[in-house]
This record gives C-alpha cells, structure tokens and sequence, in this order.
C-alpha cells in the first residue's frame, strides 16, 4: 500500500505503508540508533511524535518478548529507509510490521530518511502526518496544519493505580510520567522495594507510603504541561533523597525554580558524549529529548550543572547544593545504549543510605 509522509512545511514523503496506516499526526524526530528500534517503538516519551531511524535498515532482528520499555508502545508512526521483514534473530517472536499492526501504529518504508533529517536539523522539528489518502497536497497540509498540538501525554501513558515491585532493600517511590521498564530493572536488580505511582500523586499520598527515596522519571512532552507534578516536587523537595531522569530531571530544575525551553531538533539516540564537570570524564549516554533545562536560569536556585552534552553544551545533568536531589537529562538505565551511566542508581542508592544514616544519628542526639 502506497503511504504518504507529510510535513507541515509541504515536503512530502512517498513510500510503502506498513503496520497499519490510519491517519495519525506527531512531530517528526529522528533517532540516530544503529540498534535499539524495539525500545524505542516503546518508550512512553515518544507518545504524540512520528519517529524517523536514520540507520537505513530496520527491523531485522524482529521483535522479542524481552526488550520492551511499556506494556505498549504510544508511538504515533515509524519512518524507515529499508524495513526488513524476514527477521533473523533466535529471540524474535514476531516482526516489526506485526507489532505496529497489533496496534494501529503506522510505517512508512522507502522514505529518503537522510533528506529527512537533513531537513529537520535545518528547520528544527515540525509536524507532520502519515497518511494512505489520495487528497491532494493543499488539503492534507491544511488538515496537519489545523490538527490540535498534544499536550496530555503523560495523563495518557501514566499508570492510573499504583503498582508494585516488591524487593527487600530501601522503598523507592517512582513517579510515573511515562516510566521506561529499563528504570524499574535497574532498581529492582538493585533489591529497592518500588512502589509505582500515577503522575498526579500528591505529596501527602507520597509521605504515607514512608519511602527513603523518589525517583521522577522520563516521559512525553513539554515539562511545563504537568504543573501539578511541579508542585508536588516541590512540597517533597529536602523530604526525600530524589532522582529525576529525563522528564523528571526537567521537573525538578522547574520545582527548584530555573527554567526549560523546547530545542531545535533534540537529542535521539545511542551515542551522545556527555562531560561530568566533577570529574572530567566523558561517559557515552542514550538519549530522547526535545526540551532542555536553561542554564542561565539555574544562577540562585540552589542548583548546579552536573553533566553538559559535548555536542551542542546543552545541560544535561544537575544537583542541588542543599537538598538530597540530583537529575540527569540522559537515560542512565541504558534501554536502548550504552550502559556507562548505570552508577548513577549506586548514587541514587548511597544518597538514600545516607539520608537513613543521617535521621538515625538526629534520633539519637
Ligand atoms: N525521555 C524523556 O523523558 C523526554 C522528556 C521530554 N518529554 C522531552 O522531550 O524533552
């Protein structure tokens, strides 16, 4: 079947349909992976966008049982340059194209994704549309044009009850914006006891179920969307030792009082260099995001930049001075990507050692 790719600009993509092709809008990003599709076909923070891989073959090792990041995947459509469907990998239990059919996700095969990307570096990100439609061009491009922006993202991916994944170590509680599966595999491996919550939980919900630490994680859309989740921060800020990855480090740089901003193009993919500032090293990190925290808003806030992207020297990890928070831009639990950051949960877990130390030796004063 013949699928049409259009952007909000007028350029248009021809090429060949697959999974299953309604209709859909999103903004057009690129992801810069070699490997990795399956995460990213379903991680929550692509929900409401229309992902273009630029590595040109995709879909050659199928689909698996194992490597999920949510239950489903909210991604809007798939634009690939060549789509393999004769999957060769012992783990794969389906293909790409079942998977998007399995829930009305559109592809589009045979795209010149170079171009594309070329494109979007240049104007920055933009909205387009999948479509199989005949209409002509100008009717298209007024319907992409007048199709409303998203912004309940995360009301949308966030679990709606509380969930569990029981362990014997600290009790974390994850704030769900859209949390990524990886997240929840690096602390359970780590024997937290962690206790998921929906994104509109609020703080009095959070102090009665006595964590020793909060993680804010990743998910879709502008931070700015969830001023709710901006509030509750800020009412657990210096409660609980926090961890914010993503969405979540977007979140609490808002809660302590700086600033974010939507970025050209973003960041996507598997090999983004990334400067600790304390120690010099440059860890290689996986990334997804289109907003940044300023850092010229950050002067007064309590707050310090941690980690910068060498590429464009954009924030992309902050602390706080006073209080027991720090957050990272990057995925650290490396789903898909280099596993480099993975200390950052050691971090996490000394930080909540230490705030448990510190009120026993408060106690006995
Ligand atoms: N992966 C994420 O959590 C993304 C955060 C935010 N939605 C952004 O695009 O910047």
């Amino acid at each position: 079947m013949i699928a049409r790719l259009i952007l909000e600009d007028g350029t248009e993509c021809i090429g060949q349909g697959f999974g299953k092709v309604t209709e859909t809008y999103g903004e057009v990003v690129f992801n810069t992976g070699l490997t990795g599709y399956q995460e990213v076909l379903s991680d929550p923070s692509y929900c409401g966008q229309i992902v273009t891989m630029t590595y040109p073959l995709i879909g050659n090792y199928g689909i698996n049982r194992d490597d999920f990041e949510t239950i489903r995947p909210y991604i809007h459509g798939f634009v690939v340059r060549e789509h393999c469907d004769m999957p060769s990998n012992w783990r794969s239990t389906k293909t790409l194209d079942e998977l998007l059919k399995d829930y009305d996700i559109p592809g589009i095969a045979g795209v010149d994704t170079r171009m594309l990307t070329r494109k979007l570096r240049y104007h920055g990100t933009m909205k387009g549309m999948i479509t199989a439609s005949q209409a002509p061009l100008s009717e298209l491009l007024a319907a992409l044009n007048s199709a409303p922006v998203m912004t309940d993202q995360v009301a949308r991916v966030s679990t709606k009850s509380v969930f569990t994944c029981p362990g014997i170590g600290h009790r974390v509680v994850v704030i769900d914006f859209g949390v990524k599966h990886g997240i929840l595999r690096e602390l359970t491996k780590r024997q937290c006891d962690v206790f998921v919550v929906p994104h509109d939980v609020t703080a009095a919900e959070i102090h009665r179920l006595q964590p020793d630490g909060i993680l804010l994680s990743n998910g879709p859309g502008n931070p700015k969307d969830v001023p709710q989740a901006i509030q509750t921060i800020r009412e657990l800020l210096g409660h609980y030792p926090l961890f914010g990855i993503c969405l979540g480090h977007q979140l609490l740089a808002l809660a302590s009082g700086a600033d974010t901003e939507k970025m050209k193009f973003g960041h996507r993919g598997g090999n983004h260099p990334v400067k600790e500032a304390a120690t010099g090293r440059t860890y290689i990190t996986s990334q997804n995001h289109s907003y940044t925290v300023k850092e010229d808003s950050i002067a007064g806030t309590g707050l310090i930049v941690t980690h910068t992207a060498l590429n464009d020297g954009t924030v992309e990890g902050i602390s706080h001075l006073e209080k027991r928070a720090f957050s990272v831009q990057y995925h650290p639990e490396a789903a898909p990507g280099p596993e480099d950051s993975s200390y950052l949960f050691d971090q996490f877990l000394r930080m909540m050692e230490q705030a448990k130390e510190g009120s026993l030796h408060a106690k006995a004063r």
